[in-house]
């Protein structure tokens, strides 16, 4: 098979990918969940007028006047209303959260009187209006506020509240397994035998698909060998995940089994290899429901392709509305050859200059096993398919990794 263009190749991944069902959750555990229909306000904010301070309840007109005297004739609280009606030359003394009572149109906060016993004399001119909140001010009953297809953020549960749900409908979160493979690999922690290398890709794709709102499944390490790789394949099935991510594997090698495993299995294959730096031997299919993701084994490989593929499946599985990485622009930090017929995408620092412009520095080592400067890096640098050579300063688009 040809390498595919990046952008062909996550169309497919895309293709046909509907949000998981929904399922009602309550609003302690609606955090980061995406909603699945839009949501309406059961109620108008604030009920009624109410008063924004401390102080007087008055009619402006009696008190516009510096010294006025008006006589008190009750109270009102928050969540205990005045029940009466303020008429010529009354006050009715008010708390923040308050209901506004009949007759009154102004507040004369407590600072700006002075209290005597059963009247109150205005130092400071009431002005229609003032410290009021009038009725929906906020929202009112029937606004749909909150979107479906919202990641739902801590102040849009704030919100919801206020809106008196307690309880919002969200798509169920995207099971994700993940299959590693390889004779070479052990736990960190462990002492590595001579050619042993320390496991390290999945840590990254758990933490990565879990902060995307996915559940993950912990599928290990399979040996290279195909009735181990099959055997791993097989459970992610069982476990009912919708998409299994493997990681390794996945080029030409004698021991790279994933491809034959999973046509073994029936898989039917949308693509094998992409024209992008790094992550060139990814590979796409779907196994019955499932949609299969086998990245490369290279760590940065395996990190760059589960960015650029498997966020936007998990973000499409999970219902929501924005499923693509932002570019940004930026300026380039140094010269750069042309580019070959592969997207490249560089690991880069990000700088922001005085005049808010900002600099991306590509780091000088860009083999896709080097994990130190995966870490060190900001953004990873888009460069088109046989880009010409730039220049340090020419525009240059970046995409911010997750901090
Ligand atoms: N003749 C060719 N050789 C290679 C090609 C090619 O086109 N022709 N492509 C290269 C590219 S590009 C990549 S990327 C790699 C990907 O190969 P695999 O997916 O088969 O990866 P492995 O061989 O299994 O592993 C590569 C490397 O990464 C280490 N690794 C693997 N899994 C993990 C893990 N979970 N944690 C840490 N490190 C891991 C592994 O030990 C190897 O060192 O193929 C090139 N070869
Ligand atoms: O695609 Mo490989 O990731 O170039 O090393």
């Amino acid at each position: 098979m040809a390498l595919m263009p990046v952008s062909d190749a996550l169309a497919a991944v895309l293709a046909d990918v509907e949000p998981l069902p929904e399922q009602m959750v309550s609003l302690d555990e609606a955090h980061h969940r995406v909603l699945a229909r839009d949501v309406a306000a059961r109620r108008t904010q604030p009920p009624q007028a109410m008063s924004a301070m401390d102080g007087y309840a008055v009619r402006a007109a009696d008190a516009a006047a510096i010294d006025s005297r008006l006589t008190v004739i009750g109270e009102v609280a928050a969540g205990r209303p005045f029940t009466g009606r303020v008429g010529a030359g009354e006050a009715v003394r008010i708390f923040t959260g308050g209901v506004i009572p009949d007759g009154a149109d102004a507040v004369v906060i407590q600072e700006d009187t002075i209290a005597d016993g059963k009247s109150v004399t205005i130092k400071e001119a009431a002005i229609v209006g003032r410290h009021i909140r009038p009725a929906g001010v906020d929202f009112r009953e029937g606004d749909v506020l909150l979107r479906k297809g919202t990641r739902l953020t801590e102040r849009d549960l704030a919100l919801a509240a206020a809106m008196n749900h307690p309880q919002l409908a969200v798509c169920r979160r995207p099971k994700v397994a993940i299959l590693a493979t390889g004779d070479e690999l052990v736990m960190p922690g462990a002492t590595p035998g001579h050619g042993q290398i320390v496991y390290s890709n999945g840590f990254a794709l758990h933490a990565l698909a879990r902060q995307e709102g996915a559940e993950t499944i912990d599928l290990g390490i399979a040996a290279d060998t195909l009735a181990a790789t099959t055997a791993g394949i097989r459970r992610a099935r069982e476990s009912g995940a919708d998409v299994l991510i493997t990681t390794g594997g996945a080029s030409v090698g004698d021991h790279d089994l994933v491809q034959q495993a999973l046509k073994d299995e029936g898989i039917a294959m949308a693509f094998w290899k992409i024209a992008m730096r790094p992550g060139k031997p990814m590979m796409h299919g779907r196994l019955g429901a499932m949609g299969v993701i086998g990245l490369p084994g290279n760590p940065v490989s395996s990190y760059v392709c589960a960015f650029l593929f498997m966020v936007p499946l998990i973000r499409a599985l999970s219902g929501r509305s924005v499923i693509h990485h932002h570019r940004e622009r930026a300026l380039l930090g140094r010269d750069l050859g042309a580019n070959d017929q592969r997207e490249d995408y560089l690991r880069a620092r990000l700088e922001l200059r005085d005049d808010g412009t900002l600099v991306a520095l590509p780091v000088s080592h860009q083999d896709s096993s080097l994990l130190a400067n995966l870490a060190a890096a900001q953004v990873l640098l888009v460069r088109a398919p046989f880009a010409p050579k730039a220049e340090a300063g020419s525009p240059c688009e970046v995409l911010r990794l997750p901090v």
